[in-house]
């Protein structure tokens, strides 16, 4: 009898072992995102707690790192050559299925875990085909009506159901005899914005429109639910902010398997529900439709990786722009140069109001230097890329003169910003100094913007697939809002809010009331 049970209790463990744990191994850790953000606090503070990091890491030179599991690399020397390895050695695919799972919601299994395998990079390559090629995005941003929709930013109603879907969320207000200035919270009023650009180019304008509660709910997952879940706080526990947020998940998760329906309705050359227009929505997304058919995805299924599609291309883009406005309205002075380099690629109309009568973007992308710089800037003050990968083979790492041999099922994280705030790599680092990333081109003799050490997209090959449409649609929002609009601090003075670290571009601590009116043809 023992022996039976001794058995039986044997024959569980294995069963649990090879079903199991190869799926935990496989997981980013959930103490892993502490250890990144501890380490990066501990080494820019120096002093007693850096003697003890560096005394019980398991490795020495750049690696720090208590575990086999999870090993960080700071200002590792060659790190983009590092993250160039091949697929079968260092892989991002763990971290997505970590993400899917863990945070948008996907039910760990087997079986989703083969089917995310088979997919994994089809499903990017028509990202990459949208969104990192230079043309296609520009294309996309051209379809977004930048100038007619910039013209409505404020649209100085006070009824709400008079308002543009940017506005219902920033508290606007029309001043009491003064109908054309508004208040607003700008943090809002920019994000929703550039997200009602840029959201149409990947799911079309009907999702949106069919869809009122969107914008609330991504940011309500983003800023509430996000980064307890990354860091293993259970989606069930029993407190309002949580229980909120989640509710916002499951009502994105039921709204993007209805459009995966639609999609695949419309793909089909069947009838689409509601009849809805689906004429705008991306090549992407019926790319990414052709994958999950081939792949046998059910709609349930693809809601949390298309949330992942979503929330990519609007988490760190909205709150940049939000940033490099405050950071621009804040200094009269750059504000000024900026006007000036941008007028001859957004042209005003004469008459008022104000409209934008044309813009030309591949001439803003092109000729704007000063305006990237300060994007550039505003990456440096506001965003933490991090790396983050899976080692699937036994690999060496070279730090100068030091050999690491990393074993199979590491998990190794590269925290880009660490330099960004390091006085001997940025001079005057808290400072907003666009001029740092002017060179003077050898070849034209004209200040180019360059990024230097700065790697706001990360490295390697897993670096950023949106990166073009997202500067893009940086340039040409920020540019059309610039050309045509003032705004000031409610308060009378520019109060720049702290920033909350998160899952990569910082939020502000509060919003910043501002107060808005459109520029006239004397100003
Ligand atoms: C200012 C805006 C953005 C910033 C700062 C940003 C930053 C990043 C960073 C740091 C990574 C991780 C790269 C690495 O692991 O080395 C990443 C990955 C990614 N981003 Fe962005 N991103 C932005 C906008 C976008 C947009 C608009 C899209 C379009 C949908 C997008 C799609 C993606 C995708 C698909 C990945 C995963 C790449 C992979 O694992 O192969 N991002 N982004």
């Amino acid at each position: 009898m023992v022996y039976k049970v001794l058995i039986i209790a044997f024959v569980a463990v294995i069963i649990y072992k090879l079903v199991y744990k190869p799926k935990v191994k496989y997981l980013f850790p959930v103490w892993a995102p502490i250890e990144i953000a501890l380490t990066c606090y501990i080494l820019s503070n120096g002093g007693l707690s850096k003697r003890i990091l560096s005394f019980i890491r398991r490795y020495n030179g750049s690696l720090f790192g208590i575990t086999s599991k999870h090993q960080i690399l700071v200002n590792l020397p060659g790190v983009d050559r590092l993250m160039s390895q091949p697929f079968h050695t260092l892989s991002a695919e763990p971290v997505q299925y970590t993400l899917v799972t863990r945070v948008f919601g996907g039910i760990d299994s087997p079986d989703l875990k083969k089917r995310l395998d088979n997919s994994w990079k089809d499903l990017f390559t028509p990202i990459e085909q949208l969104f990192l090629n230079d043309s296609a995005s520009t294309a996309a941003l051209e379809r977004a009506c930048i100038p007619e929709q910039t013209s409505s930013f404020v649209s100085f109603s006070s009824d709400p159901r008079h308002m543009r879907r940017w506005e219902q969320s920033a508290d606007v207000r029309v001043l009491p005899g003064r109908p054309e200035t508004a208040e607003a919270n700008l943090q809002s009023l920019a994000r929703d914005f550039g997200a009602c650009i840029a959201i149409p180019q990947l799911y079309g304008k009907d999702f949106l429109d069919r869809y009122p509660q969107l914008l609330d709910d991504l940011w309500k997952f983003d800023n509430d639910l996000f980064p307890l879940l990354m860091i293993g706080i259970p989606a069930w526990m029993p407190f309002k902010l949580i229980q909120e947020a989640r509710a916002a998940r499951s009502r994105l998760h039921s709204e993007i398997a209805a459009l995966s329906r639609r999609i695949d309705q419309y793909a089909r050359g069947e009838r689409v529900d509601f009849d809805a227009n689906m004429s705008d929505v991306s090549s992407a997304a019926f790319e990414r439709n052709r994958v999950f058919v081939r792949e046998g995805w059910s709609y349930s299924e693809r809601a949390p990786a298309d949330l992942g599609a979503l929330w990519g291309q609007n988490a760190n883009t909205q709150p940049v722009l939000f940033w490099l406005l405050a950071y621009v309205y804040s200094n009269p002075n750059l504000l000024d140069r900026l006007r000036q380099e941008i007028a001859p690629y957004v042209i005003l109309s004469s008459i008022a109001p104000t409209k934008i009568a044309s813009m030309d973007i591949p001439a803003l992308s092109r000729n704007c230097q000063l305006l990237k710089a300060c994007i550039f800037e505003t990456y440096r003050m506001a965003n933490e890329p991090t790396s983050i990968r899976y080692i699937s083979r036994h690999m060496t790492i070279s730090d100068g003169e030091l050999k690491h041999e990393i074993k199979p099922g590491t998990f190794i994280s590269a925290p880009h910003s660490m330099i960004n705030r390091d006085p001997s790599v940025f001079v005057d680092p808290d400072n907003f100094v666009p001029e740092r990333f002017l060179e003077i081109d050898a070849g034209s003799s004209k200040p180019v913007a360059r990024y230097g050490r700065l790697k706001p997209w990360g490295a390697g090959a897993s670096m950023c697939k949106g990166r073009k449409f997202a500067e893009k649609e940086v340039i040409s929002v920020g540019a059309a809002i610039i050309s045509l609009w003032n705004i000031e601090p409610a308060s009378g003075t520019w109060d720049m809010p702290a920033m909350i670290p998160g899952t990569g571009v910082k939020k502000p601590v509060k919003d910043i009331r501002v107060r808005i009116t459109r520029r006239t043809t004397q100003d």
